[in-house]
């Protein structure tokens, strides 16, 4: 069976390794913690087809390795990429401390109108936080990213993200602050918007037969 979506955003999920990157995105598709979850070797790839305010959107995710010496692959993956979940582990400052290089990174080679939400993932492991809550909503506000503190191992919040961020980008594409129309924008009409797009036209074959002169 064909898919029908109206539109299809390409994402990413960037940040250190370790943070839960591939587990997230094994949560958000598959809807489970992904047990034994090694290292990605460069990029890995999912998607998946949500409702979004009335539209279907189809995400096409990239999960990129964490892992430095992989920067040079993972980074050719950065272009035309509409959204991204920025990821840090709440118990590793370290992790924290790099998200300035990510964010440069995801600005200067997919684009800068990439729509980003900050994840501070392992929300479950509380007792070993080294990141507060306010402090990375601060940097959230400062740099204008969206923020929440997920947990891969228990779902909470890895849909909300996912789902976030499909969401700022519709908006932005209806208030016309995106052209889904611009190269490299990471966002491509589906089946279901096109045909919506190629009916309303007054020369649109069917009327043309019915029209009277
Ligand atoms: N407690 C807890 N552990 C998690 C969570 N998410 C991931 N982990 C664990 O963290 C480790 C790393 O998870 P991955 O998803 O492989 O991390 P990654 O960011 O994809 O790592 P790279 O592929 O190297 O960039 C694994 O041992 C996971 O079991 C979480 O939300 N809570």
């Amino acid at each position: 069976m064909s898919e029908t979506y109206d539109f299809l955003f390409k994402f990413l999920v960037i940040g250190s390794a370790g943070t839960g990157k591939s587990c997230l995105l094994h949560q958000f598709i598959e809807n489970k913690f992904k047990q034994d979850s090694n290292h990605t070797i460069g990029v890995e790839f999912g998607s998946r087809v949500v409702n979004v305010g009335g539209k279907t959107v189809k995400l096409q995710i990239w999960d990129t390795a964490g892992q430095e010496r992989f920067r040079s692959v993972t980074r050719s993956y950065y272009r035309g990429a509409a959204g991204a979940l920025l990821v840090y582990d709440i118990t590793s400052r370290e992790t924290y401390n790099a998200l300035t290089n990510w964010l440069t990174d995801a600005r200067t080679l997919a684009s800068p109108n990439i729509v980003i939400i900050l994840c501070g993932n392992k929300k479950d492991l509380d007792a070993d936080r080294e990141v507060t809550f306010l402090e990375a909503s601060r940097f959230a506000q400062e740099n204008e990213l969206m923020f929440l503190e997920t947990s891969a191992l228990t779902g909470e919040n890895v849909e909300e993200g996912f789902l976030k961020c499909a969401r700022t980008i519709l908006n932005k594409i209806d208030s016309g602050e995106l052209d889904p129309e611009r190269m490299g924008s990471g966002i491509q009409y589906g089946d279901a918007s096109l045909r919506q797009l190629r009916q309303p036209r007054g020369s649109t074959a069917q009327n043309k037969q019915q029209c009277s002169c």
